[in-house]
């Protein structure tokens, strides 16, 4: 257990194994033997970690000094086990970073990464707080240590925003972090850049004192040489490699030098100048071999590249090189060594070698990953859903946004979608008006055969349908190519009594006593929506008039119409509404949307901030992540569904005729539906735009093809089958199935889409576990 400032214990056990933990120190530090860690696949590849070894004593500071793009923070991402080796051998403290016995990630190790790594709408005493429950530590602790800590750093006040501070105080609330739980082993990636002198020097003998007291063991990377020269051992590093690694004392002595800076630039030239000459033999070696190919010579034998420098493949890995190039060719493992050994009397020469050579078993001290990770861990768990809720609700207005959006959006659908279309202008061209008698329509609701036209114009509603009299057709038709009106409805001088004799002729009536009697109607069929109502509104006029005429002449009202009925419908309504048939769609995409963006947003933002590895770092399991992530989405989830029903069923009526348990159970399945992809979207993408590209690029195939808002059974055959693979198109179904036609369970339309929702959400979880994993090696 670890000691707090005054003595006491200062963390509360999360298991048995932190209290045995310490028994079991390996002597050494850190040690790295034979490191290779190659970026990017197929041609892409570039090995980074170039057969690199560092030993790093326990309770000493090491600098690691190296140019720009070297392989620094490669080097320490892979000793706090955020990424892994391609080969080679790591030891944190005897054991493999990574394994549940060396207690990294965890409280043994602090960590200040390159980036800032913190929560910008978080005070700094909120920061500092979120850090103190991930590690579990005692309130009265991380009191003393936020007072310490802020004198030591010269902290603004506790309560100031991380992001209203400046860039150096920020570093400084990031390097307060690292120290906060008074790890073992520190690793700080730059921890005094943008700090002033005074505070430079501050901070490094607080790093000593930690060292020399309290036998803390820190990995520090710098770009201020000359600040090094206070650790104990420096490691000087290029192409992936350590050139040299001894005291600064030591370093200056053997090459008589004043200055580290000097000491590296020599080094540096050395290697230079080594790499050339080992580069020229081996382009002559490779000319000469051609020339002896060429003339039949000896076949190619011994200037295969070595198995670290070939992917599984056999593709030669290009390594980076003095200029940070991958594009260079590769030198055989074994030109490494030569370069290396070639230097100055006194320093640890960084040899080749494997670590058996050098007395080591390593493989020895290998243990299982994770093997006996916590799974859960209350406190750890506590703290990221506290953070994640202060992070909601720190923007109120955001939170107010996303967390009303999908009722917004079903209240806009309601309104926008399905609704009955009102004021369409129609041309109305009556020749049977007498234009002497100022074309004024006429007409009687008695048994009388006169004025039929205006007679049937009367039953077109004025609402759907605006009627605007035309003198002649040629004068309509010209508005409606200009759009004025939506067609032409014409009538000719003699309709009623043609329509009269038509009636009476019945099937004798002759083709000019058809023409005659027709209601000629000439439409803009260009909106499809629009056709179909002046259709509809039209026939129906026309049904609603003969009724009328026959019920005043005493015959029976139907006997005119049409013989086919439809009598009361099995499920719906009479005049079925689109916005039913829509309804259930928006509130699945938008639920599924909202969730694939918040988490991709999530992780991607905590991802690129480097706060997630950071938590990481400090021990936070990738399920305690999700799980935390879960927690919140899903009180979110359900408040936004709650007022999404309340809108949809109370405010706007539709029906609902099964079960809302289980439509809710639904919908928030698809919610969950949505996380996973959000959660895949996360591991697959470095930027917001690609995430965004892909969240939108998949949703709108999404709205198209799950039968949002048209049936699928529109599609052709082969469409149909893709559609249903959609993870939303059997969800829809259900919901309609159990609002439209009150379905349950049992039903096979209904839990199919329980069914698909479930399997979608388990092979995405699966992937994106698989894609993370994947990219610890490649990235
Ligand atoms: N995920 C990645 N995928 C591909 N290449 C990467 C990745 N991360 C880093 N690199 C490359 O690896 C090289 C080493 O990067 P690294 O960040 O380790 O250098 P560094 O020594 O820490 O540099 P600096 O001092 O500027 O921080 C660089 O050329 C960098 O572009």
């Amino acid at each position: 257990m670890t000691k707090g400032v005054e003595g006491s214990p200062v963390f509360v056990s999360c298991n048995q194994f932190d209290s045995e933990r310490s028994t079991d120190i390996y002597a050494d530090g850190v040690l790295v033997r034979n490191a290779y860690k190659i970026y990017g696949v197929g041609r892409n590849r570039c090995a980074i970690l170039d057969g690199l070894h560092m030993t790093v004593k326990k309770g000493t500071i090491y600098g690691l000094l190296g140019a720009s793009g070297c392989g620094k923070t490669t080097l320490l991402s892979c000793l706090i086990g955020r990424r892994r080796l391609n080969s080679g051998d790591i030891l944190v403290f005897g054991h493999e970073p990574g394994s549940e016995e060396s207690g990294i990630p965890g409280r043994r190790v602090g960590y200040m990464p390159q980036e800032l790594a913190l929560h910008g709408y978080f005070t700094i005493k909120e920061t500092l707080h979120y850090f103190g429950r991930i590690y579990n530590l005692k309130a009265e602790f991380i009191d003393a240590q936020l007072e310490f800590l802020s004198k030591l750093l010269d902290l603004p006040p506790g309560d100031r925003y991380v992001k209203t501070l400046s860039g150096g105080q920020q570093r400084r609330v990031s390097f307060a972090v690292a120290l906060f739980h008074e790890p073992e082993l520190l690793i700080l990636d730059e921890p005094t850049v943008g700090v002033d002198p005074l505070l430079r020097q501050s901070i490094w003998n607080h790093l000593v004192r930690l060292s020399v007291d309290h036998e803390r063991t820190v990995i520090v990377t710098t770009h201020y040489i000359e600040e090094a020269r206070q650790a104990n051992t420096i490691g000087m590093m290029r192409s992936g490699r350590l050139l040299a690694e001894d005291s600064p004392e030591n370093l200056l002595h053997s090459y008589a030098l004043r200055s580290l800076e000097d000491v590296f630039l020599q080094l540096c030239m050395k290697d230079y100048s080594n790499a050339e000459v080992v580069n020229n033999h081996e382009n002559a070696s490779e000319v000469s071999l051609e020339d002896q190919q060429l003339s039949g010579g000896i076949d190619n034998v011994g200037f295969e590249p070595s198995a670290s420098q070939l992917d599984i493949s056999g593709t030669p890995i290009p390594r980076q090189r003095n200029k940070m190039t991958c594009t260079l060719p590769s030198l055989p493992s074994d030109c490494v060594s030569k370069v290396v050994l070639n230097q100055g009397p006194g320093i640890t020469f960084m040899t080749n070698a494997r670590p058996k050579e050098i007395g080591l078993e390593l493989s020895d001290r290998r243990t299982n990953r994770n093997r006996n990770s916590t799974f859960f861990c209350r406190h750890r768990l506590g703290a990221l859903i506290q953070k994640n809720f202060l992070q909601m609700f720190r923007n109120v207005g955001l939170f107010l946004f996303v967390f009303l959006l999908p009722a917004n959006q079903v209240i806009l659908s309601c309104l926008c979608i399905g609704g009955d279309l009102s004021f369409l202008k129609l041309a109305i061209v009556n020749d049977e008006l007498d234009p002497s008698q100022g074309r004024v329509c006429n007409y009687t609701t008695t048994c009388t055969y006169s004025m039929f036209s205006c007679r049937y114009l009367r039953f077109i509603e004025n609402t759907t349908i605006i009627q605007v009299p035309f003198q002649s057709v040629a004068e309509a038709l010209d508005a409606t190519k200009r759009g004025k009106v939506w067609g032409v409805v014409h009538f000719g001088k003699d309709f009623t009594d043609e329509l009269v004799v038509r009636q009476a002729d019945g099937n004798y009536a002759d083709n000019e006593t058809i023409r005659a009697s027709r209601v000629a109607i000439t439409l803009d069929e260009s909106n499809q929506q629009i056709s179909l109502t002046i259709k509809r509104q039209l026939i129906d006029a026309f049904s609603d008039f003969s009724k009328d005429i026959l019920a005043a002449c005493s015959y029976q009202p139907m006997a005119q119409s049409i013989p086919v009925t439809f009598l009361d419908p099995i499920y719906g309504e009479r005049k079925p509404s689109f916005t039913e048939y829509v309804t259930p769609g928006v509130i699945l995409g938008i639920i599924y949307f909202l969730s694939v963006a918040l988490t991709s947003a999530v992780f991607l933002t905590e991802r690129k901030s480097g706060l997630h590895d950071r938590s990481i770092v400090a021990g936070v399991q990738m399920t305690e992540y999700m799980m935390a992530h879960l927690v919140n989405q899903l009180i979110l989830l359900l408040g936004q569904t709650f007022f999404v029903y309340l809108f949809a069923l109370i405010v706007f009526n539709t029906a609902c005729h099964g079960n809302l348990a289980l439509v809710i159970f639904i919908t928030l399945l698809q919610g969950l539906c949505g996380m996973s992809f959000g959660l895949l979207v996360s591991a697959l993408c470095d930027e917001e735009t690609s995430a965004i590209q892909i969240t939108l690029g998949t949703n709108y195939t999404n709205i198209i093809m799950s039968g949002m808002l048209w049936p699928t059974e529109a599609m052709p055959t082969y469409v149909r089958y893709l559609a249903h693979l959609m993870p939303q198109t059997y969800a829809m179904q259900a919901l309609r199935n159990i609002l439209g036609r009150g379905w349950g369970i049992g039903h096979p339309k209904v839990y199919m889409g329980v069914v698909t929702s479930l399997c979608w959400i388990f092979g995405l979880v699966c992937l994106s576990l698989i894609v993370v994993r994947v990219r610890k090696y490649t990235g």
